[in-house]
C-alpha cells in the first residue's frame, strides 16, 4: 500500500516531459500560517494561487484551516493513490460532509463506503452512454431555446446563458420533458446562491452556518426552495400513470436491499446533489470553451469548419460526437485549464504517502486545478493548446496529473453526460453563431464550488451575416 516519495516521484516524472522541479527556496515545508486562521485566509482570498504554489513545498504539505490540520497532496501519483488505488482507506472528508449538511446527508456527493457503493451501483446505469444518448434531443433543444433569444450584435452574458442552458437540459433529462420557464428560473436563482456560498460554508467552522445573518438566511431559503421544487417533481413522478424515461422516474423506482422503495427524502438528496454537482460545473466549462475560442479565433475557425464538415448542417447526434475530434480536444484542454480547484478525503486507516505517514482521521486536500497547471506535466500551462491532447502527446501525461472528473469510486458519475452535453451545445452554437470577446471586459476566474468566470460578456453574431 505504501510507496516512497522518491519511487513515486520518479514514477510520475518518468513519463513527463520536464524534470521534477526543485523544492521551496527557503527549505520550508509549508507556507506560513496565520494565528487562529492558519491557512484558511490565503486559501479563501486567493485559492487558485494558493493551491498552485503548494507543490513547491513538497509532495505532501501540512496545512491548517483554522484549527483543523489538513495535508495537501500535490504529487499526481500520490493523488491517484488517494482517489483510486488506496481509495478504500479514505472516506469523503470534511468538504463533502459539509456539502451533505447543506444538500442532504444521503446524496451521492456526501456518502462513503458500502452505502455509497450500493447507491452508486443503483444510479450508475442511468448515466451510461447508451442510456444518456436519449437525452441528446433535450440538450439540443435547450441550446436552441437559449440561443433562439439572441439577436445579431447583442452582448450576451455567456456565463449566465450557459448555466441556464445546462440547467434546463438537466431538468429535461430528470423530468423526461420540457420544464416550465418558471421552474427553470427558480432552480437557476437558487442554484446560483448555493454554488456561490457553498465553499465558504465548507471551509469555515460549522457554527458560522447557523448565525442568523442575511446571507445565511438567503442561503437557507435557497436550500428550502430547491428541496420544495424537487419534492413537487417527485410527487408528480409517483402519481403519473405512465413513465417518461427521465432520470427521476428511474430513481423513484429504486429499492433498498430489503425491498423497500427509496424514501422521498433520499431521492430528494440524490437529486439535490446531482444538480449541485452537475449544473454549474458544466455551465462554467461551456462558458470557458467560448471564452477560449473567442481568444483564439484561428482555433475557432477550425472548430467551425469541423462542425460544418461532420454535420453538414444537420443537428448533432451522439453518433457524430466522436467525429468532432478537434472540438473534443478543445473541451479536454478547457477542462485542463479550468478544472475545479479542490477536493477532500479523510483517512480511514493509517496511510503512508511518500515520506509522510498520515494517522487515521487525517483530512487530505487535492487540487485538479493545481495538478493541471504544473509545468512538469503540462509545459507552458497557461497556454491554451488543444494539440496537447493529440494521441502521440497525450500519452506522456502521468497518471493522476489530469483529473477533471476525479478518479476512483467517487469519479464523476456525470462525466459522459457532461462531455456529450458540452460537445452538442458547442456544435449547435457554432452552426449558427460566432461569439466574440468584448475588448474592455476583464474576464478572471473566480473559485466557487467550481471555477467560474467573474463575468463573460460576448458579442453574438449570426454566421450568415459574417
Ligand atoms: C464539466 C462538468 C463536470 C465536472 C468538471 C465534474 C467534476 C467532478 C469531480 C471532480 C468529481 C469528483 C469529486 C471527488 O473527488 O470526490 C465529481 C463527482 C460527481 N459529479 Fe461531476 N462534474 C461535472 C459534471 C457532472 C454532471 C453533468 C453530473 C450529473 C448530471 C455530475 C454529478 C456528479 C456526482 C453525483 C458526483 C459524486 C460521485 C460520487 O461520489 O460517486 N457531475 N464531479
Amino acid at each position: 500500500m505504501t510507496m516512497t516519495s522518491r519511487e513515486n516521484r520518479s514514477s510520475s516524472a518518468q513519463s513527463a516531459a520536464s524534470p521534477p522541479e526543485s523544492r521551496h527556496r527557503d527549505g520550508r515545508k509549508a507556507p506560513v500560517a496565520l494565528p487562529l486562521l492558519g491557512h484558511a485566509w490565503p486559501l479563501m482570498r486567493s485559492p487558485l494561487r494558493f493551491m498552485t504554489q503548494l507543490s513547491s513545498y513538497g509532495d505532501v504539505v501540512p496545512l491548517r484551516l483554522g484549527t483543523l490540520p489538513v495535508q495537501a497532496v500535490t504529487d499526481p501519483g500520490l493523488v491517484h493513490r488517494v482517489l483510486a488505488t488506496d481509495g478504500r482507506s479514505f472516506v469523503r472528508g470534511r468538504f463533502f460532509e459539509k456539502t451533505g449538511m447543506i444538500g442532504g446527508e444521503q446524496g451521492l456527493v456526501a456518502i462513503s463506503g458500502p452505502t455509497h457503493l450500493r447507491d452508486r451501483r443503483a444510479l450508475q446505469p442511468m448515466f451510461r452512454r447508451d442510456h444518456i444518448a436519449g437525452f441528446a434531443k433535450g440538450m439540443r433543444e435547450a441550446a436552441q431555446d437559449v440561443t433562439g433569444r439572441w439577436e445579431a450584435g447583442q452582448v450576451v452574458p455567456v456565463d449566465h446563458a450557459m448555466n441556464e442552458l445546462v440547467l434546463s437540459s438537466l431538468v429535461r433529462s430528470l423530468l423526461g420533458g420540457r420544464p416550465s420557464e418558471e421552474m427553470t428560473a427558480a432552480f437557476h436563482r437558487n442554484l446560483s446562491i448555493l454554488s456561490q456560498g457553498l465553499v465558504t460554508r465548507c471551509i469555515l467552522p460549522t457554527w458560522c452556518m447557523y448565525v442568523p445573518t442575511p446571507s445565511n438566511r438567503r442561503f437557507q431559503h435557497a436550500i428550502d426552495s430547491m428541496r420544495s421544487a424537487i419534492n413537487q417533481a417527485i410527487t408528480v413522478c409517483r402519481d403519473r400513470e405512465q413513465g417518461t424515461a427521465g432520470l427521476l422516474d428511474l430513481i423513484t423506482e429504486q429499492r433498498e436491499e430489503d425491498g423497500q422503495v427509496w424514501t422521498d427524502r433520499k431521492i430528494c438528496d440524490h437529486v439535490m446533489h446531482i444538480m449541485l454537482a452537475g449544473v454549474e460545473t458544466s455551465g462554467a466549462t461551456l462558458a470557458w470553451v467560448f471564452h477560449e475560442l473567442g481568444r483564439h479565433p484561428r482555433i475557432a475557425d477550425q472548430v467551425q469548419a469541423e462542425v460544418d464538415r461532420v454535420l453538414g448542417g444537420a443537428p448533432p447526434d451522439t453518433d457524430d460526437l466522436p467525429k468532432l475530434e478537434l472540438t473534443g480536444r478543445v473541451i479536454l484542454e478547457t477542462l485542463r485549464q479550468h478544472a475545479i480547484w479542490m477536493g477532500m478525503r479523510r483517512t480511514k486507516d493509517p496511510v503512508t504517502l511518500g515520506e509522510t505517514t498520515l494517522p487515521a482521521g487525517t483530512e487530505v486536500l487535492y487540487s485538479p486545478h493545481a495538478l493541471h497547471h504544473d509545468p512538469r506535466w503540462f509545459p507552458e500551462p497557461e497556454r491554451f493548446d488543444p494539440d496537447r491532447w493529440l494521441p502521440e502527446r497525450a500519452h506522456s501525461v502521468p497518471k493522476g496529473a489530469y483529473i477533471p472528473f476525479g478518479a476512483g469510486v467517487h469519479k464523476c458519475i456525470g462525466d459522459s453526460f457532461a462531455i456529450m452535453e458540452i460537445t452538442i451545445v458547442t456544435a449547435v452554437i457554432f452552426q449558427r453563431w460566432r461569439l466574440q470577446p468584448v475588448p474592455e471586459a476583464k474576464v478572471v476566474p473566480v473559485a466557487r464550488a467550481d471555477v467560474h468566470p467573474n463575468h463573460l460578456p460576448m458579442t453574438v453574431t449570426p454566421r450568415a451575416s459574417l
